[in-house]
């Protein structure tokens, strides 16, 4: 089983970060969070660092794990294991390296996005407010 990491970062204004994949990728133009595979030798946390290093040129300050989903995609052999993490980004610019588009959606509009089938459980309970990453994140 791979494992695979991925952040929700929320923003001020309560808005949470989402990329599209690119034409070309497998899943292509589905809407998913930021993040990748945890490659040998790192652990998640690490993992989460660097690929929203590669992917946005953001650094995380903070994250705290909210979930765990274990999913095989038809056109894959892999069983993946994708573990979702509130996450905090130092301030700057960031630049969208490897997404076809990035959006900061609110919670409740989630649902107007075409998200990877594995995240579907995670965006309904950010969509009603189960879960509250920026909540999660300051009480860690
Ligand atoms: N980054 C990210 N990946 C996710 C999410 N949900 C989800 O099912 N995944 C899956 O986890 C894998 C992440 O792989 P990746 O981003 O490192 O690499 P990739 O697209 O090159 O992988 P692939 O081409 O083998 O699918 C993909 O298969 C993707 O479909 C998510 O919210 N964020």
């Amino acid at each position: 089983m791979r494992t695979v990491v991925a952040a929700v970062i929320e923003r001020s204004d309560r808005r949470l970060l989402i990329g599209q994949r690119r034409r070309n990728d497998t899943s292509p133009l589905k809407w998913e969070f930021p993040g990748g595979k945890v490659e040998s030798g790192e652990t998640p946390g690490q993992a989460l660092s660097r690929e929203l290093k590669e992917e946005l040129g953001a650094a995380i300050q903070k994250c705290v794990p909210i979930g765990r989903v274990v999913h095989q995609y038809a056109e894959t052999p892999e069983e993946l294991e994708i573990l979702f993490f509130a996450a905090a980004i130092a301030e700057g610019e960031l630049i969208p390296r490897r997404f076809e588009k990035i959006a900061w959606a609110l919670p409740k509009e989630l649902g107007d996005y075409d998200f990877l089938a594995a995240n579907a459980g995670l965006v309904a309970n950010l969509a009603t407010g189960k879960i509250k990453p920026g909540e999660i994140l300051e009480e860690a």
